[in-house]
């Protein structure tokens, strides 16, 4: 029966593409601690340690071929199944969670997700707030390089390019602790998503800085208001400063899973 009570996950949409959810408070403190507990209580040969942060690979191994699947612990499915349920965005279940730790000087490049996974991703943020960037993939951009050609067949007019680089502005999103982040489709896969690698992190004209600040409040020591030194002068800008670790949950679904090849 479809009569579940879902509530509609595009009232929480942020910024000025469709395809962007903010839902702060997600979790409570509670669930918060429980999973935190059983992401430093994980055993230590879960974690790979990349360049830059370290990370555990829970639901099994992703190749471009599919998923070789592995059963999620309970304490991951009380999550993926409330994200499942609630959000109504994903495919018959969430069988992926990548958790990422990041110290506060720690950030993850722009990138954009695999292939493997089916265009949509929850992000569940733990511990210190961190701003997202977006960046409009360059794949995308019009091509610039016959500017004296553009009205020439095939070039693109300036005043294309210039309607193409106002929808496809660069922005960013607060992601404070406990809050989900949802993305799909055009977010998914026009823009590039990164954290940069910065203990103090502007969030001044953030799409959601409203939605973020309005909740949290037991978070607000970690925002502050830091003197800025711009080439125009010297001015305030609203940032944070990331004094502890930040844990993200990053859930998505391999729709390609290849059987069990061992049973124990
Ligand atoms: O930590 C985050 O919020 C982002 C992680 C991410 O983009 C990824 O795992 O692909
Ligand atoms: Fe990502």
């Amino acid at each position: 029966m479809e009569a579940q009570k879902r509530p509609d996950t595009c009232t929480f949409k942020v910024g000025s593409l469709p395809t962007i959810m903010y839902i702060p408070d997600f979790i409570t403190e509670a669930e918060q601690t429980m999973l935190l507990n059983n992401v430093y209580g994980a055993p230590v040969s879960k974690w790979k340690c990349l360049k830059n942060r370290r990370l555990q690979n829970w639901g099994g191994v992703v190749h471009e071929k599919g998923l070789l699947p592995q059963d999620l612990p309970p304490w991951l499915t009380r999550i993926t199944e409330k994200i499942y349920e609630e959000s109504g965005l994903f495919p018959p279940s969430i069988n992926h969670v990548l958790i990422n730790e990041y110290l506060p000087n720690q950030g993850i490049m722009p990138h954009q997700d695999g292939p493997a996974y089916f265009p949509v991703v929850a992000i569940l943020s733990l511990g210190s707030p961190v701003v997202m960037d977006f960046t409009p993939h360059s794949r995308l951009r019009p091509c610039t390089k016959d500017v004296e050609d553009n009205n020439s067949d095939g070039g693109t007019s300036e005043i294309e390019k210039d309607k193409w680089l106002d929808e496809h502005r660069t922005f960013s999103v607060l992601l404070m602790p406990r809050s989900l982040l949802i993305f799909k489709d055009e977010a998914y896969s026009d823009y590039l998503h990164g954290i940069e690698d910065s203990e103090v992190q502007q969030y001044d004209g953030a799409v959601n800085e409203i939605e973020a600040l309005k909740h949290s409040v037991q978070d607000r020591p970690q925002l502050e208001s830091e003197k800025g030194v711009e080439a125009m002068g010297t001015q305030d800008f609203k940032a944070i400063h990331r004094t502890t670790n930040r844990i993200s949950l990053t859930c998505r679904s391999v729709l390609k899973v290849h059987k069990k090849l061992f049973k124990f």
